[in-house]
């Protein structure tokens, strides 16, 4: 079976072309292939789909298996990947997600998508939709102990389920102590991915991600898009940000005209191969 290794911001999947490949079982696909050392290695699986509602389908499985039901980095890569590889002439793209269709802008030099705007729909605010077991609305603020920590979490959907809290230094921060067991406290009846910020001035952010499903990874669209509506709600920034990931930066904005969320992003081939188990 072909697939492309392609990665956004150093947030890596494996991607399969299903209009030309068939796959099965892509939950247990996800976990044998995105395995470092016996499989490809990657933070995921992502399938590209026909679909009867957009141009594109797409459906995108964690390291565990799980499947999430929107993911920024890898809408962007399929943006790169459809045009580049010759299933589009469009420079605008629609794409079905399990969180709602998204429109694509593709920013295109000579033939090569140099960058991809996605418009990532409103941030959903509603406890029970996120969802999280909270009486907030919007959930602002929600305090939770873990461990040695009193930590206060905003909480966003862009899709999937976003939990976002402020802290002084990302970089000295152990995500994993923290990020893990966040990933699966009560309150987050369908378990949450988790944004560790930190505000370096009003139009620029820092974040470290902890995934649902894939633990720690270079960068999270989703949860850049989520970070951005956390600090605006919290007052902490201006509307359009730039955010500094492990892996390199995104733009998010989130639009006043429309409530809507933009990102734009870089997003890059790896290489193909041929999976032979
Ligand atoms: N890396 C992604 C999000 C992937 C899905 C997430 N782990 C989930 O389970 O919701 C992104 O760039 O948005």
């Amino acid at each position: 079976m072909r697939f492309t290794k392609m990665e956004g911001c150093g947030n890596d999947y494996i991607y399969i072309n299903c209009f030309e490949e068939e796959v099965k079982w892509p939950e247990a696909l996800a976990v044998a292939m995105s395995e470092r050392h016996f499989g490809v290695g990657a933070d995921g699986l992502v399938l590209i789909l026909p679909s009867e509602t957009a141009d594109f389908r797409m459906r995108m499985f964690n390291l565990d298996g799980s499947e999430g039901e929107m993911c920024g980095n890898a809408v962007r890569c399929i943006g790169k990947y459809v045009y580049e590889r010759g299933l589009t002439k469009k420079d605008t793209v629609t794409l079905e997600t399990m969180g709602g269709i998204k429109t694509l802008k593709l920013h295109i030099q000579q033939e090569n998508v140099i960058a991809v705007t996605v418009d990532m729909g409103e941030p959903i605010l509603e406890a029970e939709k996120i969802p999280v077991r909270s009486e907030k609305h919007p959930v602002i603020g929600e305090t939770l102990r873990i461990l040695d920590r009193e930590f206060a979490f905003t909480c966003v959907s862009m899709g999937n389920p976003h939990a976002v809290t402020f802290v002084d230094n990302t970089q000295d921060f152990d995500v994993e102590k923290y990020g893990s067991l966040v990933e699966y406290a009560p309150i987050f009846p369908n378990k949450t991915n988790t944004e560790f910020v930190q505000v370096i001035d009003r139009t620029h952010l820092a974040m470290r991600v902890w995934e649902r499903g894939s633990g720690e990874t270079m960068a999270c669209g989703t949860g850049a898009s989520a970070a951005l509506v956390a600090a605006v709600l919290n007052g902490l920034c201006e509307r359009k940000v730039r955010i500094q990931l492990l892996g390199g930066t995104l733009e998010i904005e989130w639009r006043e005209s429309d409530n809507h969320v933009y990102m734009t992003g870089p997003a890059r081939f790896s290489f193909d191969g041929v999976w032979l188990r």
